[in-house]
């Protein structure tokens, strides 16, 4: 049996949330053995970043060598990137070990706004890394970023899709979380031929804290097991559901979610 394999190349959350950290546990629910490469280590909790420490481009570069040339994983998922070198270096090791599966969440900034991607990045993150992407995953004001276009209706969302579609990643994500407030949360797929929209009740709290992490990092875990898009889609749009219903309700400011909650009834 082959064991399915994911890297993820991401900055760490002492908080233990989102991140590396999100990703491997969301990896682990989900059978899946992860490996990390480590961008940067921030110091948070549920109430903010209080520092952000990014390591050298040389130590980045070493740990993804480390892992292409010996553990061969199935799907690559990125977080923070935090710099233009680390995105450039990114984009030129997934091209050297020919990484298909490439899951890009393109990270900009934590949920109380401290900044986890330098302005000056943004660029090298569209030229560079987003035409390597099988799927991208942004949320509403990333996606706003990356295309320059304001995202308030299902129309703008699709012309937004469309737009990220064309500078070249071949599935697009744009997450519901940041929408006006309703009832339901909708993530919209597009493959470049047809939309599908990701429908579930929305829950009322504050213990949001690396919801895009985790589901990014579900999408992750299935593509490695060699699941379409929208099967990945939609185990991982289960995944967050309960981890957000179920919350762990921890901590003064934004608590994380729950990653067991997927397999409770193993427990
Ligand atoms: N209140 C909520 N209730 C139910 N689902 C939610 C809620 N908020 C977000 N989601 C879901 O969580 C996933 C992540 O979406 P979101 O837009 O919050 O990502 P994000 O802003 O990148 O998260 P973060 O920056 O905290 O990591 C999506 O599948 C979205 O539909
Ligand atoms: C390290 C890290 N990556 C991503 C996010 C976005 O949730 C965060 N808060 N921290």
């Amino acid at each position: 049996m082959t064991v399915p394999r994911a890297l993820t190349i991401a900055g760490s959350d002492s908080g233990g949330g989102a991140g590396i950290q999100a990703d491997l546990k969301t990896f682990q629910e989900l059978g899946v053995f992860g490996m990390t490469a480590i961008t940067a280590v921030t110091a948070q909790n549920t109430l903010g970043v209080q520092g952000v420490y990014p390591l050298s481009v040389e130590a980045l570069k070493t740990q993804i060598q480390s892992i292409a040339t010996d553990l061969n994983p199935h799907a690559i998922k990125t977080g923070m990137l935090f710099n233009a070198e680390m995105i450039q270096l990114v984009s030129e090791q997934v091209r050297e070990y020919n990484w298909e599966n490439l899951i890009v969440d393109p990270v900009m900034v934590a949920k109380g706004g401290q900044s986890l991607l330098l302005e000056e990045a943004v660029e090298a993150l569209i030229t560079s890394l987003l035409p390597l992407a099988k799927v991208i995953t942004p949320n509403i004001p990333e996606a706003e970023v990356l295309t320059g276009m304001k995202i308030v209706t299902l129309d703008h969302k699709k012309a937004a899709a469309k737009k990220l579609h064309q500078l070249g990643a071949q599935h697009v994500i744009i997450k519901g979380g940041h929408d006006i407030l309703g009832d339901t949360v909708s993530d919209l797929l597009y493959d470049g031929q047809y939309f599908e929209e990701f429908t579930g009740p929305r829950k009322e709290t504050k213990h949001t804290h690396g919801t895009g992490c985790t589901y990014a990092a579900a999408i992750t875990a299935e593509i490695s097991k060699g699941r379409s898009v929208s099967e990945a889609v939609t185990t991982a749009k289960s995944f967050i559901q309960a981890a957000i219903e179920e919350e762990l309700g921890f901590g003064s400011g934004h608590g994380p979610t729950n990653h067991w909650a997927f397999n409770k009834t193993r427990f």
